[in-house]
């Protein structure tokens, strides 16, 4: 093979543009015994500690170690607050909840992150931000999507399940996802390409594909119109008549989908969930050998605000066949767009 020819591909392998590479190849003589060839040197030059390294191969490693340890912060803080008395506010209905924790969570992690990367090239698409008004628009900036508390009514009743969730997306593909169930402190995370790890144990959906032996994961959201309900529990029937072995939900679609990626139900779909709900928990089942489709078996669409996930193809298409589609505005429609 030419020298050209392997050097591209080793460049493609390692995600790195040729000027990348060429700086990094400037570093080499910091990496004892990396001289052989071009592979070798940059194992070593990317496993090494050296920053310099890191940063120039790797660009969004410090990111992603970043975004746990946030996640980790922001659990304890909802933690705290849990045992002290909680005061509800409602937002698009009346079983939308929300309280100062999610406002207080949103603005630390985002203030955080801002902290270390906001030097105006990264976009911040928050929950609460966006119920306040901003735009909820994903470009080909470095984004980062975020629900400070997934799992608001649980949070408030004490129901055991609770998420930080953080995912961040470049050129509009989600690089990491980290989501923290924080009242069972559980840390799952994951990066493109490198797999899912809860509490730094791989993980990995389980290999069942006969839908008789699956435990499905569908929430009712909190659009009560009858029109809804009645098409969501429809579907639920449905599904439960296959018959498969149970139907279950967590109330958090962050853990709902972890729960995916862990193997412990086959699959979770709903729709009129939004992009801060899913986003960490798409880069966590997909690294965990699931996959991520739309509702109707069509390509994912992170604002479309539907979201079928799964352990494998078979199970997914099973249980598309039984979804009963409703219209739901999309996250970035424009400011207004009126309900459907
Ligand atoms: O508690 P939140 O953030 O509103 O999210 C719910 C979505 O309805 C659970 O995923
Ligand atoms: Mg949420």
């Amino acid at each position: 093979m030419p020298e050209r020819e392997k050097k591209k591909r080793k460049n493609k392998l390692l995600n790195l543009s040729n000027k990348e590479l060429k700086a990094l190849q400037k570093t080499v003589h910091c990496y004892p015994g990396a001289t052989d060839s071009w592979s070798v040197f940059l194992h070593k030059a990317l496993l090494s500690k050296d920053p310099r390294a890191h940063t120039m191969a790797d660009p969004w490693q410090t990111a992603y170690d970043f975004a746990v340890q946030v996640a980790r912060a922001a659990g304890a803080v909802i933690r705290k607050a849990g045992e002290e008395e909680i005061k509800i506010q409602t937002k698009s209905s009346a079983v939308d909840l929300v309280t100062k924790t999610d406002e207080r969570v949103e603005k630390i992690i985002i203030g955080s992150l801002k902290e270390q990367f906001g030097d105006g090239t990264h976009c911040f698409i928050g929950e609460e931000s966006v119920s306040k008004g901003e735009a909820c628009i994903l470009t080909d900036k470095p984004t980062w999507i975020i629900d400070p508390v997934d799992g608001t009514t649980n949070f408030v009743h004490g129901f055991p399940f609770v998420a930080v969730s953080i995912a961040f997306a470049v050129n509009k593909q989600l690089e990491f996802g980290v989501v923290y169930s924080c009242l069972e402190d559980k840390m799952y995370k994951a990066r493109r390409g490198q797999g899912a790890f809860c509490d730094d144990e791989q993980i990995q959906v389980s290999d069942v594909k006969d839908i008789n032996k699956s435990i499905i994961i569908s929430e009712h959201g909190t659009d009560r119109s009858i029109e809804k309900v009645t098409k969501i529990f429809s579907t639920m029937q449905k599904i439960l008549r296959i018959p498969v072995h149970g139907l279950r939900g967590s109330g958090t679609a962050a853990t709902n989908m972890c729960l995916v990626a862990s193997g412990a139900v086959e699959a979770f779909f709903e729709i009129g969930i939004h992009c801060w709900d899913i986003a960490a928990g798409a880069v966590i089942v997909q690294e965990a050998g699931g996959l991520i489709l739309d509702v109707d078996g069509g390509p994912f669409d992170l604002m479309s605000r539907r979201m079928m996930s799964a352990n494998n193809d078979v199970i997914a298409r099973r249980i598309i066949k039984e979804i009963e589609l409703f219209p739901v505005v999309r996250d970035d429609a424009p400011v207004g767009t009126s309900q459907v």
